[in-house]
């Protein structure tokens, strides 16, 4: 039959159609049957699949159901696919293996218009914009000599710290945790801003408030992200709306006054830049891949401030908590850091790195108490398997890293707190060990990994060689609580009292 004759021309189209259509029926009806192999899900309820399942703390709930449905669960958490991994293995394949295909960032109301727009590091999706801002400020602004270029300003805010301490009336109790809090804040201030601000800039009066309310929308539940279409009124009848308005106003103006005075006539120039001076030397440079504006430099800042304060202040918390509870690990990282320090008044710098048993002191600390319990959410970009699971593009990825550190399978009497666990262990923090990963690991991972560590190992290093703790009068040990409370961080619910007692340099025997 000849098909292209005039008498069966219609035809030829219609066998083309048909062809098509069979073909494409194959195709899918093949697809179709091709089995997915979706990761184990707990049951869900209609409309919120298994939000009602995440409770106050969610990194201890998330543990809880993984012992029960395994290291890779997906969760449905309302219109929301979310990936949960809780073992070292899986970890290392979602932030390893498959680091390329998993490194993007679910998008969320809060961090797009407190980010500028998602300009910034932390929360930005991945594309060549966020690599080329990577890269900019890896080689500019988290150097090691970066770093060390800020040493005077750590050694000047704790100076201050240990002399507020020291002056203490005796027997009276310390709150470690609003001390440590306003050591950490000034710090970053200082570092990115060139000086310490106490809050009056803002409406609440206190720094703290204000940054609490930055982090608070950061990790709230926005309706609109788990709900798409219905989900805004949620936020609107709960007033999130309006107090991300409200934050996002009071930082713009902060930061926009900040580097009004950083371009201002009378600013006097002081031989170290800060993180502003450098941001607003590299926006002038006519070569760079892309110009940097104000929304960038403030995109970046709101980064650093939301990145930096918390996360060292918390760490230093928990470690001061645990040694409190724990006097013979007390007196055993005490003991080393004054036989090596000797009768000097301070721990320098320099000196940390002969501090081993202080180091095993705070990676023990990361194991029990990683702040960003699961990380920054990732979100996937392609097909990939993960523990063997099918895992599709647009999954938000939670890596437990909590649950890493307390898994039996792992780690000895997990809910123990004994440093010389890594006495004969390479694990470290850095990213290539995916038992112990505060700081994560692979394309994001923390760029302020050696600011963050040394603030944490030199502040404790200090507190520990210039007093001896004890336990506030009435107080015993067993009652210093260790109850968490869940936010973009885990806090230490109740602040930390003890009561410093300077250390007797003259019956020191060395
Ligand atoms: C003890 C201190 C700190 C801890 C435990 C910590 C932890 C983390 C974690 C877990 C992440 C997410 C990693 C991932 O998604 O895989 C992160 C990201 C980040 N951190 Fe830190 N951090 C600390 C200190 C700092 C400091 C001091 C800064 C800045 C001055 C900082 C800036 C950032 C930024 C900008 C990101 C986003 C990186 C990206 O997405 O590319 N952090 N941090």
């Amino acid at each position: 039959m000849d098909f292209f004759s005039p008498n069966h021309l219609p035809w030829f189209p219609a066998s083309i159609i048909l062809l098509f259509s069979s073909l494409s029926f194959l195709f899918f009806t093949k697809k179709s049957k091709t089995p997915t192999n979706l990761p184990p899900t707990p049951p869900t309820l209609p409309i919120i699949g298994n939000l009602h399942q995440l409770g106050k703390l969610p990194h201890r709930s998330l543990t809880q159901l993984s012992k029960k449905h395994g290291p890779v669960m997906l969760l449905k958490l309302g219109q929301v696919s979310c990936l949960v991994v809780s073992s070292p293995e899986t970890a290392k394949q979602v932030l390893k293996t498959h680091d390329l295909e998993c490194c993007s960032r679910p998008f969320s109301h809060g961090p797009k218009r407190l980010c500028y727009n998602l300009l910034d590091l932390a929360f930005g999706p991945y594309s060549n914009y966020w690599r080329e801002m990577r890269k900019l400020c890896v080689s500019e602004l988290f150097t090691v000599k970066r770093v060390h270029s800020f040493r005077h300003i750590r050694e000047e805010e704790l100076g201050k710290m240990i002399t507020h301490i020291s002056q203490i009336s005796p027997n009276n109790p310390v709150n470690l945790s609003e001390l440590v809090f306003s050591l950490t804040n000034s710090i970053i201030c200082k570092v990115a801003l060139g000086k310490s601000y106490e809050g009056k800039q803002f409406e609440s009066g206190k720094f703290q408030e204000s940054i609490d309310e930055a982090m608070a929308m950061l990790s709230s539940f926005w309706g609109s992200d788990f709900f798409p279409y219905v989900g805004w009124f949620v936020d609107v009848f709960t007033g999130l709306h309006w107090r991300l308005e409200k934050c996002f106003r009071e930082f713009d103006a902060f930061f926009e006054r900040v580097i009004e005075e950083h371009l201002g006539p009378n600013r006097i120039k002081s031989e170290h830049e800060d993180i502003t001076d450098i941001l607003l030397g590299l926006s002038k440079d006519e070569t760079a891949s892309f110009r940097l504006t104000r929304n960038h430099i403030k995109a970046i800042l709101m980064d650093i401030f939301i990145g930096g304060i918390d996360t060292s202040s918390l760490t230093i918390v928990w470690a001061m908590t645990e040694l409190a509870k724990n006097p013979r690990v007390m007196k055993k990282v005490q003991a080393e850091i004054r036989s090596y320090i000797g009768r000097k008044p301070k721990v320098h710098e320099t000196q940390l790195d002969k501090l081993n048993y202080l180091k095993m002191v705070v990676k023990e600390t990361f194991r029990l108490h990683p702040p960003i319990t699961f990380l920054i959410p990732r979100e996937s970009m392609q097909h990939c398997k993960i523990g063997g699971y099918d895992v599709y593009p647009k999954t938000r990825i939670l890596v437990n890293a909590w649950a890493i550190g307390r898994d039996p399978e792992i780690w000895n009497n997990p809910e123990e707190f004994y440093p010389e666990r890594f006495e004969k262990s390479e694990i470290d923090f850095k990213g290539n060990n995916f038992e112990l990963l505060p700081f994560g690991a692979g394309r994001r991972i923390c760029p302020g990994l050696t600011m963050g560590a040394t603030t944490v190992e030199f502040t404790l290093a200090n507190l520990l060689h210039c007093f001896d703790w004890e336990m506030p009068y009435g107080m015993e040990r067993k009652d210093i609580s260790l109850e968490e409370e869940a936010g973009l961080s885990v806090y230490k619910k109740l602040s930390l009292d003890l009561v410093p007692i300077k250390y007797d340099w003259e019956g020191f025997e060395s």
